[in-house]
């Protein structure tokens, strides 16, 4: 388990990091999520070593992190870092033996991830001549060509097409199914909500929500339900303890959201009074709304 105790970092007199703590379990996803400037990048480089705290710990398996531990981590930091004019393959190759992995396991794991990532057909090339989305791939490839035992990545799937996010997305799955822990950041919201266990919303280097996604859905005791009804617009306004969350889809649906006390078949007769009914069905939050709500508050 990765856990980040209390981390506190200061540059000048600006606070990047105030008290953040999480954890990571074997075999989970975790999601970090926060506005530009929140401090995810500064808490990936002192996981990584790269960047020393003021205060607080980082510790993986119980005990803190030292060298040896960081050794064992798959790391994408956000400036990237692979030599422009050495060949793909070469470059993993050297990457995985860095590392410590002997000849023959770091060709294996090289060819094995080219082929996964789908760039099998261009390890001969340099780094400089592949498509963005290809240099992406071979970053992904460069933080797991060693084995590691956790991945810290740093916007693994910006500036990535669709495809390219599935199969990095299948590649960090095979992973974390071994029981290794994942900790990405990511601007994506949708793709974090579809590919992580947990998240952790960070605001001004403190985390301001965290846990399951479906758990933080249902935090707050507010339901929200889609209502279609064939009746003039207004006729859910006024309602006791119902909010009009939305205005009117194309279709003519509105999103309400209920007080923990309002029984939501009054809702329905409401609505039945006004009108036909064409749609009643409750609404998940989405991660977007969570992360709104997270960091205005
Ligand atoms: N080397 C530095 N010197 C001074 N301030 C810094 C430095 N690095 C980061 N900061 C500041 O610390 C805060 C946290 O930055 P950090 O890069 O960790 O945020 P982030 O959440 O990764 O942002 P983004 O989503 O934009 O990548 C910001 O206010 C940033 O301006």
């Amino acid at each position: 388990m990765l856990e980040i105790l209390e981390l506190r970092k200061r540059y000048g007199d600006k606070t990047a990091l105030d008290g953040l703590s999480f954890a990571v379990r074997p075999g989970e996803v975790f999601g970090f999520v926060g506005q530009n400037g929140a401090g995810k990048t500064t808490t990936m480089r002192i996981v990584l070593g790269v960047l020393a705290a003021d205060a607080g710990e980082v510790r993986w398996q119980g005990r803190p992190m030292d060298a040896a531990a960081r050794r064992r981590t798959g790391y994408m930091p956000e400036e990237r870092g692979l030599y422009p004019k050495m060949r793909v393959r070469d470059q993993l190759v050297y990457l995985a033996r860095l590392h410590g992995l002997p000849a023959d396991r770091a060709e294996a794991s090289t060819d094995a991830l080219l082929e996964q990532l789908g760039i099998a057909d261009r390890g001969a090339d340099k780094v400089e001549a592949l498509s963005l989305g290809n240099q992406q791939r071979v970053q992904l490839a460069a933080a797991l060509v060693h084995e590691p035992d956790l991945l810290v990545l740093d916007e693994p799937f910006s500036g990535l097409d669709p495809v390219g996010v599935d199969v990095l997305a299948a590649a960090l799955r095979a992973r974390v199914d071994t029981g290794v822990p994942v900790v990405f950041s990511s601007h994506q919201l949708e793709l974090v909500e579809r590919l992580c266990d947990s998240v952790g919303i960070i605001k001004d280097g403190r985390m301001v929500a965290a846990g399951g996604v479906d758990e933080l859905r249902s935090r707050g005791g507010v339901r929200r339900l889609r209502v279609a009804v064939d009746a003039p617009a207004g006729w859910a306004d006024g309602l006791p303890g119902v909010r009009v969350a939305t205005g009117a889809a194309p279709d003519g649906a509105v999103v309400l959201e209920l007080a923990p006390d309002v029984d939501d078949q009054a809702v329905l007769d409401a609505a039945r009074r006004a009108g036909r009914v064409r749609e009643f069905r409750p609404v998940a939050r989405s991660l977007v709304d969570l992360f709104r709500e997270a960091v205005a508050a």
